[in-house]
């Protein structure tokens, strides 16, 4: 059971006034939240994951695989999968050395703490509803080969906050133990688009990356957009600019903000890749994604017991 009492929220809830017309249902594998406006969100028990977040035009903001498991048995290819304790494969000699590749955040189930809702929120201007869900992960609820592998006191709680201006996720990780521990964190979300020929993002310039395809060494670019052209795996550290946007057709589609994170990684498969995961589908799905992915993945962030750390992002639709 994860204490709750710690996590500073990140919108202001209210519970008093006029009752908000929120409809949530929750059961035992999945939380679904709706607003007034029709706005909706999905989060998935199984890592917590976010697996739609629909506009109240109805358009779905996520890319979700058609062949993504949702039964608990595998990591879900879509929607935003949380990485931690490490990002990608673990390095050597170090306390994630045995974890799998992203850790075990997106491949555990989650506890669903429950839910606040605010008319004065950061994401409801003028008197309109949010929403926010509360997730909670700690050691207790970690399989014995992860609890083996890591053997931290930790808790997590991923706050999902749904406003008619977009969709925020925060996540809070404490140290709940004596020892120090390091991290990574990042959230690995999936988003939709229209035809990934005319997609660019921008926001991304004047910093260096590291360009997994090519060499996985250091590279700059000092052009303002980003074309997805091809296989794309970058990993860009230190970011100035809190706003990576993306475009379609030359036209704001999404702008992700980053909340106390410097790093962003932007990947798509492409269609070799694609082809070769069995969980990705139709094969051409790659042309309907990016991965725009907020995070703290360059270097470790370090807790002393009792400490607590808290990232996120905040996205809007621009449709
Ligand atoms: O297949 P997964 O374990 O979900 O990882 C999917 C991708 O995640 C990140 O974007 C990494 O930068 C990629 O190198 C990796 O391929």
């Amino acid at each position: 059971m994860v204490d709750r009492a710690h996590k500073p929220s990140a919108i202001s809830a209210s519970s008093t006034g006029p009752q908000p017309q929120v409809d949530i249902s929750a059961d035992d594998s999945k939380v679904t939240a709706r607003l007034p406006t029709g706005d909706s969100v999905e989060v998935l028990l199984y890592g917590a994951t976010v697996i739609s977040w629909k506009s109240n035009s109805g358009q779905e903001n996520l890319w979700l695989s058609q062949k993504a498991v949702l039964d608990g048995s595998k990591a879900v290819r879509g929607g935003i999968p949380i990485v931690f304790p490490v990002f990608g494969p673990p390095p050597q000699n170090h306390a994630t050395s045995s974890l799998p590749q992203h850790g075990f955040a997106r491949s555990t189930r989650w506890e669903y703490l429950g839910k606040s809702t605010s008319e004065s929120g950061a994401l409801s201007r003028g008197g309109d509803d949010s929403v926010k869900l509360d997730f909670g992960l700690s050691q207790s609820q970690l399989s014995p080969e992860s609890r083996k592998a890591w053997p931290y006191d930790f808790s997590l709680v991923y706050s999902v906050t749904l406003g008619k201006d977009g969709l925020q996720t925060m996540l809070n990780v404490r140290n709940e133990g004596k020892e120090s521990f390091e991290f990574q964190m990042l959230l690995h979300t999936y988003f939709a688009v229209k035809n990934i020929s005319n997609v660019s993002t921008s926001g991304l310039a004047g910093t260096s990356y590291i360009d997994k395809v090519l060499d996985a060494t250091e590279h700059s670019s000092s052009s303002p957009t980003l074309s997805i052209t091809g296989e794309t795996d970058r990993v860009y550290k230190s970011l100035k600019q809190d706003t990576t946007s993306i475009l379609q057709d030359d036209k704001p589609r999404l702008d992700v903000v980053r909340d106390n994170l410097t790093d962003t990684v932007v990947w798509n498969p492409w269609k070799e890749k694609a082809k070769a995961m069995g969980d990705f589908a139709p094969d051409e799905g790659y042309m309907n994604m990016v991965c725009v992915e907020v995070g703290s993945v360059d270097g470790w962030q370090k807790l002393e017991g009792g400490e607590t750390f808290e990232g996120g992002q905040l996205v809007k639709s621009h449709i």
